[in-house]
């Protein structure tokens, strides 16, 4: 690990036709696209900042090959990290996007690239504070940490062609990526970004339901987990989730007489108003944070 990063003393010396990355705030999300960049490219220089001396000390075992810092232990940390990098991934929650890209933007290069995966930050207020960059606003969710993402890209008006090709090129070692407007992104983000959140409370109901119908809790657990990743495996192979639901339906039998307790309870206005949710939470906090950044 390479703890020690200035401006003079660039990481990865003499590895200037590689392209370097630079994540600003690598908690969950943060480490999970990292994560999934590097692994489908060993190649790139990446360095990753945290707060904590903590966090990073943690970081550095999930991304043994990035140069990582922090704040605790170099209050510039985030200006160095991201001096000359070509593409800079902001991965602080979104409220601190305000004072972390302010500080960071007088010391960064205007070639420079600010991919922002903040929930509710829109791409109007983040070039207000980095006004001399280029700004790419996407929307990730966590499995890009094991290359099965989905991330939104959105890219701003002044962001070409070829630099959208080559973050495509990076995000797709963390997953699929797709191509949104900006106004798509609560959407997104009410069924993937937060959405694969609501597979996983599925599987904690299901697991619980199994403990109170005599399962152990450890032989549920492995029960829902291995058929969540069967399901999703089928589904991945055989993209039709009404046909798949079908064919585990036997007329009589005992599939139909639990996807109709779902649906008598309204399973379909439940997924619809959790997703609105989600996106009408994006939408909020998109003005929240535009008054933060606009005074
Ligand atoms: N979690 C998710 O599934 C998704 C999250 N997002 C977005 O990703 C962003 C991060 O969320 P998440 O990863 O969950 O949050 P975390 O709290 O897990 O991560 C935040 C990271 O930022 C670091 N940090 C805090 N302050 C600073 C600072 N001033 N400079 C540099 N680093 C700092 C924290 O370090 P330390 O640990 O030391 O405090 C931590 O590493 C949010 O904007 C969120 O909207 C988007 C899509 C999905
Ligand atoms: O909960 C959040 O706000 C973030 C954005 C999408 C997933 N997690």
């Amino acid at each position: 690990m390479n703890t020690e990063l200035t401006p003079t003393e660039p990481p990865q010396k003499g590895r200037s036709d590689l392209t370097s990355i630079a994540s600003i705030g690598t908690g969950n999300m943060g480490t999970a696209l990292i994560k999934g960049i590097m692994s489908a490219d060993e190649k790139l220089d990446v360095r990753a900042t945290t707060n904590s001396a903590a966090s990073a000390k943690a970081l550095a075992e999930e991304l043994p090959s990035a140069a990582i810092t922090s704040l605790e232990d170099d209050a510039g940390a985030n200006r160095k990290a991201a001096a000359g990098a070509d593409f800079v991934f902001l991965g602080v929650k979104p409220w601190m996007m305000a004072d972390t890209v302010a500080d960071l933007a007088p010391s960064l290069d205007a070639n420079t690239v600010l991919v922002s995966m903040a929930a509710g930050v829109a791409i109007a207020d983040l070039a207000t504070l980095a006004p001399k960059n280029k700004i790419v606003r996407i929307m990730p969710n966590t499995p890009s940490a094991i290359g099965h993402g989905v991330i939104a890209l959105a890219p701003s008006a002044e962001v070409d062609e070829t630099t959208v090709d080559t973050l495509r090129t990076l995000l797709s070692g963390a997953g699929l990526v797709v191509a949104l407007d900006e106004t798509e992104i609560p959407a997104m983000t009410g069924i993937s970004g937060s959405g694969v959140a609501y597979f996983f409370l599925l599987a904690e109901t299901m697991i619980a339901a199994g403990v109170k119908m005599g399962l152990s809790e450890e032989t549920a657990k492995q029960m829902v987990v291995a058929t969540a990743d069967g399901a999703g495996r089928l589904l991945s192979e055989k993209p039709d989730p009404s046909a798949q639901r079908q064919a585990v339906s036997s007329k009589g039998g005992t599939t139909l007489a639990g996807l109709q307790t779902f649906i008598d309870a309204g399973l379909f206005d439940i997924a619809e108003a959790a997703a609105q949710a989600a996106g009408n939470r994006s939408l909020e906090m998109e003005k929240e944070n535009s008054q933060v950044i606009n005074g």
